[in-house]
């Protein structure tokens, strides 16, 4: 007993000792600079001089004065924005265990989509929906939904063949079709889908509702959300139990879609009917129900995300306006415009497709290795419109110390993609459209992926390989049918909608047959030729 009770002193003397060294590094720590950053006023912090739509042409000119590491505040938030690829790696990929939580939002709580997984503080939970993630969208495993992309693309080109002028609904029902797919295995309806609609109407209210400064009062005093719904100002919370109510049914309509597939052995592969059959849901899911609740957010997430729900949320913590639009159609759409404004960049793809893939039938996967200049294009239409130009921002765990400055536990850390992907010494006159650039002299591409596009950390995209494929599976067969050009008459300035993401707003184009024999039925056969070659 005498020796337990000196271990236990020991083991408490060392604890204690461990705190104090802790504490003194801490001090020591926070007596050190900020890193530097623009002159801020009381509890408006830097909001006066950020250009409240375009945050990241401000966060990039300010960087020139003070660096690639800066502190900012807006309103009550500390925000630390990190301008280069060099220190975005060095503290949020090789100190992740620190830089990879997220700013806790009690607003979109309140909503019931505090759970998705890009809401989650880092921690278990959260490993458990990125293992669920990795499972299936890691580069190997997300190879097996590939025919079923391509197939995607492919009816997305037939559309664009019969009306090109609802080119836009097509594009945004693919995203969605991509992913439902992989995610649950399901179809979506071509109008009023009931499961889109739900989480469009959850989407539509948390973004109306949810105005940035309401966020920030929140924040600041989230004691508010106590007070009834009928007190002035708060009748906001009776949005938020029918917000609940859409959001339930985004989370639970096709979870149960799945199990009912599954129970009639009529269950596509998919991430969540993989899910439920290796934690053995499909017999007893109450053996489990938090794996049930974590397979049910991730799920949600991965199609929430393809109406930029997740980035619509993380938006309102830093309280700038916010823009809800997908990845993948926006990066499609910046494609067009790539394309219609370098005619000749257009022509070298569409030569390399005719030498690769011929007239007889679309690419396929395995044309890619030898299509280098489709990839070299795919990337540089990343990397000219980063369509997240600030990432998603991430938050620190703990106080840290990078190059002699104080990095706070707690504060926003942003990742300025903008300002990385107009970096001259990397990608020399950033504004032009360049494909060459990723590819080296002996012609082949260089491993520049962009990969920076999809964030860093633990927190990196997830569905990067997805969306990767995605991309390629729809510019690729554009490409093989299509010529983009610019509409006849004067020539339109293209605006965008600009927030967490930017997306181009709805601009004419024009989509013209490469052949002359191309026609809606030519080019059901060439689909089919195409599809027989899987
Ligand atoms: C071109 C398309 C896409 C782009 C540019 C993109 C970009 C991003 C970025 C920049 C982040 C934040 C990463 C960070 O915090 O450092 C992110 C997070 C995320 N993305 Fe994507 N994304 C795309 C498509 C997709 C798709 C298709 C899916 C689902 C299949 C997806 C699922 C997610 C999820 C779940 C997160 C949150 C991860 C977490 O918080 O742990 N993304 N994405």
């Amino acid at each position: 007993m005498p020796i337990a009770f000196d271990a236990n002193l020991g083991g408490l003397a060392g604890v204690i000792c461990l705190a104090l060294l802790v504490s003194r590094i801490r001090k020591s720590a926070s007596s050190l600079p900020l890193p530097p950053g623009p002159p801020s006023i009381p509890f408006l912090g830097n909001v006066i001089g950020l250009k409240p739509d375009t945050v990241w042409l401000s966060y990039t000119e300010w960087a020139v004065k003070y660096g690639e590491i800066m502190y900012t505040t807006t309103l009550n938030q500390r925000v630390l924005v990190i301008s280069s690829e060099r220190v975005a790696t060095d503290l949020m990929d090789k100190r992740s265990n620190i830089y990879s939580d997220r700013l806790q939002m009690a607003l979109v709580d309140v909503f019931g989509l505090g759970v998705l997984t890009s809401s989650i503080p880092y921690g278990p939970l959260w490993r458990k929906h990125r293992r669920l993630y990795h499972q299936v969208f890691q580069e190997r495993s997300a190879l097996r939904y590939r025919p079923q992309q391509l197939q995607k693309a492919y009816n997305m080109v037939e559309q664009f063949m019969e009306d090109p002028e609802h080119y836009l609904e097509h594009l945004q029902s693919y995203a969605a079709a991509v992913v439902m797919s992989i995610v649950y295995g399901y179809d979506i309806y071509p109008i009023n889908d009931p499961i889109i609609n739900a989480a469009k109407i959850s989407i539509d209210m948390v973004t109306k509702v949810a105005t940035p400064e309401k966020s920030a009062i929140i924040a600041v005093f989230p004691s508010l959300l106590k007070l009834p719904a009928w007190f002035p100002g708060m009748s906001f919370l009776n949005d938020s139990i029918i917000c609940r109510k859409y959001a339930d049914e985004m989370f639970d309509l096709p979870y149960e879609y799945v199990k009912k597939s599954l129970a009639e052995g009529v269950a596509k592969p998919s991430m969540v009917s993989d899910a439920i059959q290796r934690y053995k849901l499909d017999s007893d899911e109450t053996s489990d129900p938090e794996m049930t609740q974590v397979i049910k957010c991730s799920s949600a997430t991965a199609f929430a995300e393809s109406f930029h729900l997740v980035k619509a949320c993380a938006l309102k913590s830093l309280s700038l306006f916010l823009a809800a639009s997908d990845t993948t159609n926006a990066t499609i759409l910046v494609f067009f415009i790539a394309m219609m404004q370098n005619p000749e960049i257009q022509a070298r793809a569409h030569a390399e497709l005719d030498r690769v893939v011929g007239d007889k039938r679309l690419p396929v996967f395995e044309d890619r290795a030898a299509l280098p200049y489709i990839d070299a294009l795919i990337r540089e239409v990343r990397r000219w419109r980063p369509i997240t130009p600030i990432g998603v921002p991430h938050a620190t765990v703990e106080d840290d110390v990078y190059e002699g400055y104080y990095i706070p536990k707690g504060v926003a850390v942003v990742s300025n993609l903008w300002a990385i992907s107009r970096n001259e010494a990397k990608y020399p006159s950033p504004e032009t459209f360049r494909p060459e650039r990723f590819i080296g002299p002996d012609g082949e591409l260089t491993d520049d992926t962009v990969q920076w596009s999809f964030g860093f950390g633990r927190r990196i995209c997830p569905g990067r390989h997805i969306a990767d494929a995605a991309l390629w599976g729809a510019i690729a067969s554009f490409l093989a049918v299509f010529r983009i050009e610019k509409p006849d008459g004067p020539e339109e300035e293209i605006k965008w909608k600009h927030g967490l993401t930017i997306c181009p707003l709805p601009f004419k184009c024009k989509f013209v047959p490469r052949r002359d024999d191309i026609n809606p039925t030519k080019l059901k056969s060439l689909i089919e030729l195409s599809m027989g070659s899987w």
